[in-house]
């Protein structure tokens, strides 16, 4: 299988050979394709079957209510966006779908987050929220072991994240009479360190393969669809690959929960030194994560969004 599908249970145990076994499996995939899907997460059914219900609430409310909860409204990347505002492939005419983004917050170094007035939304969607943090977190400690560092080396560095939650909506009117040359979502890299991805069952999900063409990435029930994002790419001096990916114009309406998670803006983004071969110089400079997040948001939104 072009994305293999990896069990994580072993993860959170203290067998030590078995942590070993699951963070090879998760470091082939990041120096291969650099996709992968995971089960054995620990995230029942019940907390994702709420979120989506949550996000359909969101996206079903009046459009002068979303408005009301806009990203150029609100600032600092939280919140709606409405259909036609974002291109993910920057060249592109815009994405056909809408998003609502909630962000990593303590509330004092960091702006609060922007709910939609509906019962019970804040309750289901933070925890949901917390749920994915703690599998992105540990995911790390996969990444670390396979990269030669102590498990813990990203903790500290991931401690008060760059982290967004982002509900999706591509509406169906769009499928097969999208308008020309019009994607869901354009052709492109994620930019922080992974993105752990759950869908509703529909497809429309491309990888990019190495060779040419594009993988379909199937339904899975349960799993979460985990990437590469561009800031680890760059911390692991090119050996984990960032590979792009888009989104068809469904055929039928689609949800999808997408949960970046970029590091601290304070974490120095170095060439870890296992990936830098003997007597070469390493591929990208230091770069704190904040700043190199800032780059990249600033191309995909433009001012006017008010990202960031
Ligand atoms: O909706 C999806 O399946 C993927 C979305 C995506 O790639 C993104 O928002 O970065
Ligand atoms: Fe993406």
């Amino acid at each position: 299988m072009d994305i293999p599908l990896i069990d994580i249970a072993a993860l959170s145990s203290d067998d030590t050979p078995a942590r070993a076994t699951v963070a090879a499996a998760i470091g082939h995939a990041c120096r291969d394709t650099g996709f992968f899907a995971i089960t054995g997460h620990g995230i029942g059914p019940g907390l994702i079957e709420d979120a989506f219900d949550a996000a359909r609430e969101v996206f079903a409310l009046p459009s002068a209510r979303k408005q009301a909860l806009a990203i150029a409204r609100h600032g600092h990347n939280r919140g709606y966006v409405a259909l036609g505002v974002e291109s993910l492939d920057e060249k592109a005419a815009p994405d056909l779908k809408e998003a609502f983004n909630l962000v990593w917050t303590d509330e004092r170094s960091r702006p609060p987050n922007v709910w939609p007035p509906i019962e019970g939304w804040q309750g289901r969607m933070q925890a949901y929220f917390d749920a994915v943090l703690a599998v992105g977190r540990r995911l790390h400690e996969g990444f670390a072991m396979d990269l030669g560092l102590a498990p813990d080396f990203f903790a500290d560095k991931l401690d008060a994240p760059q982290a967004t939650l982002r509900l999706l909506h591509y509406p169906a009117e769009f499928g097969a009479g999208a308008p020309q040359g019009r994607a869901g979502a354009g052709t492109h890299t994620d930019y922080g360190n992974v993105t752990l991805l759950a869908t509703d069952g529909v497809g429309g999900l491309q990888v990019q393969r190495r060779g040419g063409g594009w993988i379909d990435v199937p339904p899975l029930p349960g799993a979460f669809v985990c990437n590469i994002g561009d800031c680890l790419m760059r911390w692991s001096n090119d050996v984990y690959v960032s590979t792009p990916h888009r989104v068809l114009p469904p055929a039928r309406e689609r949800y999808s929960i997408a949960f970046f998670l970029d590091p601290n803006p304070d974490a120095l983004v170095s060439a870890i030194p296992s990936c830098v071969p003997a007597g070469e110089a390493p591929r990208h400079a230091p770069v704190t994560a904040g700043e190199y997040l800032r780059q990249r948001f600033a191309a995909t939104y433009g001012k006017a969004a008010g990202a960031g």
